[in-house]
């Protein structure tokens, strides 16, 4: 069965005041999907409710703290709300990106929104990634995972091959985090190497 390709834009680059006509535009122009890029800090609250005096004593550290091991990427973007705000002007395949640590905590709130796609990455989920395909899954949505490009192309296969695969595996040409990077040609290597090894497999490249 031959693979078709599929355009899915990156809406982190349109204008965020404007999204709904901004996907309309896409689609207009043969988008097939649209890509959302997840960025976001859902479990900081939690950790600053600790107690006052405890926040108090040692809110730089964890000003640092947070940075260091929460955010998987250094930016914040798109968020639930906003999946579940543009899914009420459009029937597009929403892809995506879960550009998160804690990738188990969106399945439920994403599916609610409206994703269509679920892509996590694979060097947060080592231990629970069965565990997390099925529930996306279950919550009706396609689930990816995704490698950044210095992820060895190894680390996906018992994704692909496992009892209850990934759908698609998704190889990042830039570090995650931002639009318009300078692409890393050398990662086609991992494309290449996929598409030998999985003829009819999903390979989204970004
Ligand atoms: O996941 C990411 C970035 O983290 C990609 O989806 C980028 O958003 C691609 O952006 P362009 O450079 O293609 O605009």
């Amino acid at each position: 069965m031959a693979v078709e390709p599929k355009i899915a834009p990156s809406m982190l680059s349109s204008d965020f005041a404007n999204l709904a006509s901004e996907a309309e535009r896409m689609i207009q122009l043969g988008a097939d999907w649209l890509h959302m890029d997840i960025m976001v800090l859902i479990d900081l609250l939690p950790c600053y409710m600790v107690s006052l005096q405890h926040m108090i004593n040692i809110f730089f550290f964890f000003d640092l703290f947070v940075d260091i091991h929460r955010h998987f990427v250094p930016n914040l973007t798109i968020g639930t709300p906003v999946i579940e705000s543009l899914r009420k002007h459009t029937k597009a395949y929403l892809d995506c990106h879960l550009m998160v640590t804690n990738p188990l905590d969106y399945v439920e709130p994403l599916a609610k929104a409206g994703a269509s796609g679920f892509t996590f990455h694979v060097e947060v989920t080592k231990e629970y990634w069965q565990q997390l395909v099925n529930q996306i899954k279950m919550k009706g949505m396609r689930p990816g995972v995704a490698l950044k490009p210095g992820t060895p192309i190894e680390e996906v296969y018992p994704l692909v091959e496992g009892e209850n695969p990934v759908e698609m595996v998704l190889v990042m040409t830039v570090e995650p985090g931002f639009g318009g990077q300078k692409f890393m040609p050398e990662t086609m290597d991992k494309v290449r190497t996929l598409r030998k090894k999985y003829p009819t497999l999903d390979i989204e490249v970004r």
